[in-house]
């Protein structure tokens, strides 16, 4: 049986936690909130940092995950899922399992491997299963400079300019992803460049967004927060057309996409803004502190 009757856009996330509350699970479920979508999530570890780093990692039985896919899946229709830590290589391909039968709606793939802190995220052995298994899944991948390079190849160099970007964004599309956003927040330019390609047919349609750079000590958590709210506008889009008895699919055209990902990148930025003077550290020697997630919500 499937019901009819209203329900609100829904987002699941698939991610590690932050007891400080800056990224991982904590960062999405509050970024769906505001962001108005339903917010559901799958728990791939439980991590203790804060705005200083990552002190431990406490691994969850594998089985205990699919039994919270179950639980989400089974029972609630998703729009739009968003996958962030996933640490294992079973993970990988039980991620890319769900995404296959369907299960999971338009996945964001933000392919994370090491927190800023240093600490592993993705066991090294899991990189050929995210390349392989998980990239042809996606809808969208949300790659950084370092990850879009170590996606690519062992000896690939990060890219330094647009074009580079470009060059790269089109060598990840091949790798099976419906579209490929990568990331310019690590570079050092004034001005922060985000380039969006989506595959269509044997064409690639581009977007390239840019905000003034802010120069916080306060993103830690940004990508999550990014490939969040990325997703939750999928959600609405997906989730408009489905209640209208239409295919969800038009929601990731290159268009329809792209304005997602221009609505998310300029959240982002003025989370990132809001948050930039902020001191949520107790010691704020070398705390990198999160941003701003209810931005727009006020009292
Ligand atoms: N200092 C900054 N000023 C403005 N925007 C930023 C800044 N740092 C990150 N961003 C935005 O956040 C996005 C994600 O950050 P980035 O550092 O590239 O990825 P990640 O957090 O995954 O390492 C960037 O694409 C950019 O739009
Ligand atoms: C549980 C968890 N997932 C992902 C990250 C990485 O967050 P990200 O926004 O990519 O970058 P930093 O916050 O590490 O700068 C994380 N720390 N924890």
């Amino acid at each position: 049986m499937t019901a009819t009757g209203p329900r609100p856009p829904v987002a699941v996330t698939i991610a590690g936690t932050d007891p400080s509350g800056g990224a991982g699970i904590q960062a999405d479920l509050k970024t769906f909130t505001a962001r108005g979508a339903y917010g559901a999530s799958i728990i791939t570890a439980l991590v203790a940092q804060n705005t200083h780093g990552v002190s431990r990692i406490y691994e969850i039985d594998h089985d205990f995950v699919i039994d919270q896919f179950d639980s989400v899946v089974d029972d609630i229709h998703v729009d739009a899922t968003k996958s962030g830590m996933l640490g294992t290589p079973e993970l990988v391909q039980t991620t890319a399992d769900y995404a296959a039968a369907g299960r999971l709606g338009f996945l964001v793939v933000d392919p994370v491997m090491v927190a800023t802190s240093g600490h592993r995220l993705l066991a090294e052995n899991a990189i050929d299963a995210v390349r392989t298994v998980l990239l042809p899944q996606a809808g969208l991948i949300t790659p950084n400079l370092p990850e879009a390079a170590l996606l690519l190849g062992d000896d690939e160099p990060e890219a330094g300019t647009p074009a580079q970007m470009r060059e790269q964004a089109a060598r990840l599309l091949k790798m099976g992803p419906k579209a490929v956003l990568l990331k310019g927040g690590h570079g050092a330019d004034d001005i922060v460049t985000d380039i969006l390609a989506v595959a269509e047919d044997d064409d690639i349609a581009w977007r390239e967004f840019s905000h003034p750079r802010v120069f916080s000590p306060n993103t830690h958590g940004t990508g999550c927060t990014l490939s969040a709210a990325i997703a939750a506008e999928v959600a609405h889009r997906r989730h408009a057309l489905t209640q209208a008895g239409e295919d969800p699919a038009g929601a990731s055209t290159g268009e329809q996409l792209g304005d997602a990902v221009g609505a998310a990148l300029d959240y982002l930025a003025r989370a990132i803004g809001s948050a930039a003077d902020w001191q949520l550290a107790l010691n704020p020697d070398g705390a990198h502190g999160p941003v701003d997630h209810i931005v727009d919500i006020t009292r």
